[in-house]
């Protein structure tokens, strides 16, 4: 029978990466990606962009959008000091049961609560289900026509504070140009753009960081 892709890149992990070692797990997909098949990670030249983002801001809890197979979410739990958490939205089953064992391969599923489902029904409950208040910092990496609606739902749950740091990625490769024309024109906003290329590839893409301003 035949596998999926993001089975065969977990494969790729557990025979290529040391358990318990956020690194090797990193750069075994990127490995993969690079010299198996491409897939929708945010990579190897966009991912230290995030890494940077995420130690400047060292967020107390961190918001992730679209975890697809747990790549991102390693990349920004490896950075988070001890007591701190990211919590993690995927809708599609199989996706989120691929993420949950990289994520337990780099030994960072005491740091990382993937959640299933929409993530439009799920932000309404973040602060009742994790009793938080607001998140520090958000990645959004899902569905790109539900980055606006998303923040906007992120603002009405009031679930953002003064400083709380949004990094998009995507806003050039596919684009995302709904929600960047909101952020880069909102006084609510300040909004600054990283350019960077689609993950392994020389396409022009890049990754908007806008701090919430209250
Ligand atoms: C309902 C809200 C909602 N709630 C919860 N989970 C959700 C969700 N909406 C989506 N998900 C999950 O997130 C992931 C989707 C991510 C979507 N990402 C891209 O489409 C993308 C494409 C390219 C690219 C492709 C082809 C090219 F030619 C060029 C570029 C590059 C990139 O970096 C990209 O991120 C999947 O796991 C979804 O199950
Ligand atoms: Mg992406």
């Amino acid at each position: 029978t035949s596998s999926t892709r993001p089975q065969r890149l977990l494969r790729a992990v557990q025979r290529k990466a040391t358990k318990g070692d956020p690194q090797s797990v990193i750069s075994a997909i990127d490995y993969f990606c690079r010299n198996s098949e491409w897939a929708m990670n945010v990579g190897d030249e966009k991912g230290p962009i995030l890494d940077s983002v995420v130690c400047e801001v060292s967020p107390a809890t961190a918001l992730e959008l679209g975890t697809y197979c747990g790549y991102s979410s390693v990349r920004i739990a490896r950075l988070l000091p001890v007591g701190t958490k990211l919590i993690t939205l995927e809708f599609h089953p199989d996706y989120a049961c691929i993420a949950r064992q990289v994520i337990q391969h780099a030994g960072l599923e005491d740091k990382i609560f993937l959640v299933e489902g929409a993530s439009g029904d799920l932000i309404p409950k973040m602060a009742d289900m994790f009793g938080i208040s607001t998140f520090d910092f958000v990645f959004l990496d899902h569905w790109k026509d539900r980055y606006l609606p998303d923040l906007k739902l992120l603002e009405e749950c009031q679930l953002l504070r003064k400083g709380s740091v949004l990094l998009a990625d995507n806003v050039i490769c596919p684009g995302t140009p709904d929600y960047l024309e909101y952020v880069r024109n909102s006084p609510r906003y300040e909004s600054r753009y990283f350019q960077s290329h689609l993950e392994y590839t020389k396409v022009e893409d890049g990754l908007e960081k806008s701090v919430f301003l209250g």
